[in-house]
């Protein structure tokens, strides 16, 4: 329907051995997925890169004869249920490591399953498999000139595609991604599953993507803030390493911040740091922000004096000043007594919305000769920070 037109002609060009090789390519890339996993700690892409795997084995060695012959039918069916359904299934399971005493009823509902299928695949069991075909005839409506699949089991993959997608436009959670588009290969797949090349081609696109996933969250729990999703403390040494010629280091601490942390809690600090990050993201000329630790951020601004950074600096300290927080606070409120009443310790939770004011205080300074470290530049802009904080605070000191 979708990829007969192109896929047939491409494969065709290649010789013998490239497309032996290409056939193979999805078993590769998905072992390195599942080796990766292990090592990254991301169990749960692992597992999809196993059920690909085993998917893309059955449909290899099992189905390539048409799908009348023998129970080749029933397995097409058993595949088209059971690959979609774990893929969902994991979606919802909390994050294993892949070769995990954690992971044990993992594996052992995947087991379940196989040793299931590879009792009925047995020869004796062909009678059985016949009958059931039989019986479950009138739920199969074949629709058609689309596929060979049925609707039912076409309306299960489509809903399979978009709890998928909807879990990925709702949380964030970066392999989700990975695991809509291992439905999406699995649904053209079995959609166009008379095609041929299709299941190489698709599997392959669903390993690649599986890959990418893997090394970007790697990337982003090597180098990404979590709380604030900026680059972090890692990240920026290996920007200081590189540094050469003109350059400014600005440094930025919230103002008061423990008093903000002792009056209106942990959870509350952590969602200031959040919307400072996202104001300081906006900073203009071309400046790099980091969390430097704790409530401390850094701006690295290449190829520019601190006198260049000075206007862009204060352009974001009005913006986080001019910022309305939002604040849902809990009081207490304790019920007024009638005279004479015993004193009974009454009193009820409200909340009150209150916006608050967050400011910040920068210093900036900038690479003096070629000898200068960046260690000395942050020593530096870390001294004319704290002249911003005994000067009064939200102000830029250079
Ligand atoms: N909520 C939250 N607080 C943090 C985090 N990291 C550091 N802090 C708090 O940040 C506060 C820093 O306080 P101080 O270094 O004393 O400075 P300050 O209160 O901002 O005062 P000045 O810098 O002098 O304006 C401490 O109370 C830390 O607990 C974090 O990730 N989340």
């Amino acid at each position: 329907m979708f990829s007969g037109l192109f896929l047939p002609p491409f494969f065709a060009v290649l010789s013998t051995e490239q497309q032996g090789m290409l056939v193979e390519l999805p078993n590769i890339l998905f072992m390195l997925v599942i080796v990766l996993s292990h090592f990254f700690k991301q169990g749960r892409s692992g597992f999809a890169a196993l059920l690909m795997l085993v998917a893309y084995n059955v449909i290899q060695q099992r189905l390539q004869t048409p799908l009348a012959v023998g129970s080749t039918l029933f397995e097409y069916y058993f595949l088209v249920l059971l690959l979609p359904a774990n893929l969902v299934l994991l979606l919802f399971l909390p994050e294993r490591a892949l070769f995990s005493f954690k992971a044990l009823s993992y594996h052992a509902i995947f087991i379940v399953q196989i040793a299931v299928f590879y009792w009925f695949i047995q020869p004796e069991q062909l009678p059985l498999v016949s009958n059931l075909l039989t019986a479950i005839e009138p739920w199969i409506l074949v629709s058609g000139d689309v596929s060979v699949l049925p609707n039912i089991l076409l309306g299960l993959l489509i809903c399979a595609v978009l709890i998928a997608a909807i879990l990925m436009l709702f949380r964030e959670v970066s392999s989700d991604q990975a695991f809509l588009s291992a439905l999406l290969a699995s649904t053209l797949t079995v959609v166009e599953f008379e095609q041929q090349w299709i299941s190489a081609s698709m599997f392959t696109i669903s390993a690649i993507v599986l890959l990418f996933s893997i090394l970007k969250r790697s990337h982003e729990q090597a180098f990404i803030d979590e709380l604030t999703r900026i680059p972090g403390r890692r990240a920026l040494n290996i920007e200081l390493a590189q540094l050469s010629g003109k350059y400014s280091i600005a440094m930025l601490d919230i103002d008061r911040f423990k008093k903000f942390n002792d009056t209106y809690g942990h959870d509350i600090g952590d969602s200031v740091l959040k919307m400072v990050a996202s104001q300081l993201a906006t900073v203009k000329g071309r400046g790099r922000v980091f969390r430097y630790g704790g409530e401390e951020f850094t701006i690295l601004f290449k190829g520019k004096s601190a006198l260049d950074c000075i206007g862009y600096l204060n352009d974001i300290r009005l913006l986080v000043a001019d910022y309305p927080f939002q604040i849902r606070q809990p009081v207490e409120r304790r019920e007024p007594q009638e005279a004479g009443a015993k004193n009974t310790d009454s009193c009820q939770v409200e909340f009150i919305e209150k916006t608050v004011k967050v400011t910040i205080s920068i210093g900036v300074a900038q690479r003096r000769s070629s000898t200068t470290s960046p260690d000395e530049v942050i020593i530096a802009a870390d001294k004319l920070l704290y002249k911003a904080k005994e000067s009064g605070r939200n102000q830029v000191c250079a």
